[in-house]
């Protein structure tokens, strides 16, 4: 096989106990090094249970997982020492401070004392969390934590991570940080990251290959701009307009009314011109033109009958 996939998974199938329908239902794929791996999927897809297989943290029902060519189960130490998860609930222990947890991290990854608190310093910078590094984690917002379990999840330098949902309850400002210093760590060190996320239209800059989840099978792999050119080459068409005055709209036109005030519009090529044309702009307070997106090609594959 390959040298440089990381993980391969053949036919993963999970059943949790008292249950009869799969919540991974032969899932087989591979994760190579230096990739950045988007998991797609609506709620209760499988996801996140499959990211736990992958981990360690959830045994499988059938089928199996391969960390570097080995089976996950026979190397539980490998995985964990190499691997930086971050779950989407709390693995912060809550009566450290934010700079414990990450030189006690950094520390258990095997950093030397000074080597853990270099690494304690570097963190709090990168995640502009200098502020609050004495604040016990038991009193972090939301979106505090967040930021700490990813620090966490990255501290000690794993050459994998796999991230669960990572820029959910951020603000907009700290969710570009998140993909900004997601994408240095791939670019500078080559780290292999597989996420998990909702962030479809953000993930698009990041991710360089996306797997789509949906009822626990695996609908759609690949590059995105490869799967967006089997789906769909049309172009969306976002109006937005006064709810008590919606405007006319050529009777060719299908709408979909996303809500009061916001039609959506899908477009051929070649009626893009006409269509402008005989927009009548007074009945609009705002339009914007999209190419096919990683979010339409999620819809398409995720939730479409
Ligand atoms: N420990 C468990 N025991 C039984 N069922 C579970 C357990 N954990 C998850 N499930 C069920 O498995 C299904 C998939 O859950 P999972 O958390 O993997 O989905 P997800 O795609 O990550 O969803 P979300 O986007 O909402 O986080 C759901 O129906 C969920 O209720």
């Amino acid at each position: 096989m390959d040298s440089s996939v990381i993980y391969n998974i053949q036919e993963l199938v999970k059943v949790y106990p008292g249950q009869s329908r799969p919540v991974n239902d032969h899932i087989s794929l591979q994760i190579c090094q230096g990739e950045i791996f988007g998991i797609l999927g609506d709620n209760g897809a499988g996801k996140s249970t499959l990211v736990r297989q992958m981990v360690n943290l959830l045994t499988s029902s059938a089928g199996q997982i391969e960390f570097w060519g080995k089976n996950i189960t026979t190397i539980p130490h490998v995985v964990q020492m190499n691997v930086g998860y971050m779950p989407q609930e709390s693995g912060a222990v809550k009566n450290l401070t934010i700079a414990e947890s990450l030189y006690f991290t950094a520390h258990l990854r095997g950093m030397s004392r000074r080597g853990a608190r270099q690494e304690c310093d570097r963190l709090l910078q990168q995640w502009q969390m200098v502020d609050w590094r004495d604040q016990p984690v038991a009193r972090l917002s939301g979106g505090q934590l967040r930021l700490l379990r990813l620090a966490v999840a990255i501290a000690g330098s794993p050459p994998v991570l796999i991230l669960d949902e990572p820029t959910n309850d951020l603000d907009p400002q700290r969710r570009r940080l998140v993909w900004d210093n997601l994408r240095q760590l791939n670019q500078e060190q080559g780290t292999t990251i597989i996420l998990i996320t909702h962030d479809a239209i953000e993930a698009e800059k990041a991710i360089q290959r996306v797997g789509i989840l949906r009822a626990g099978k695996l609908v759609a792999i690949g590059r995105p701009s490869d799967l967006k050119r089997q789906v769909d080459r049309m172009l969306r068409l976002e109006l937005f307009f006064e709810p008590e005055k919606p405007p006319v709209l050529p009777a060719e036109l299908n709408c979909d009314h996303c809500s009061p005030g916001h039609w959506r519009v899908f477009l051929e090529w070649h009626q893009i011109e006409s269509t402008l044309n005989r927009l009548d702009l007074t009945q609009i307070d705002d339009f914007r033109l999209y190419s096919a997106t990683l979010e339409d090609l999620y819809l398409h594959y995720a939730t479409q009958p």
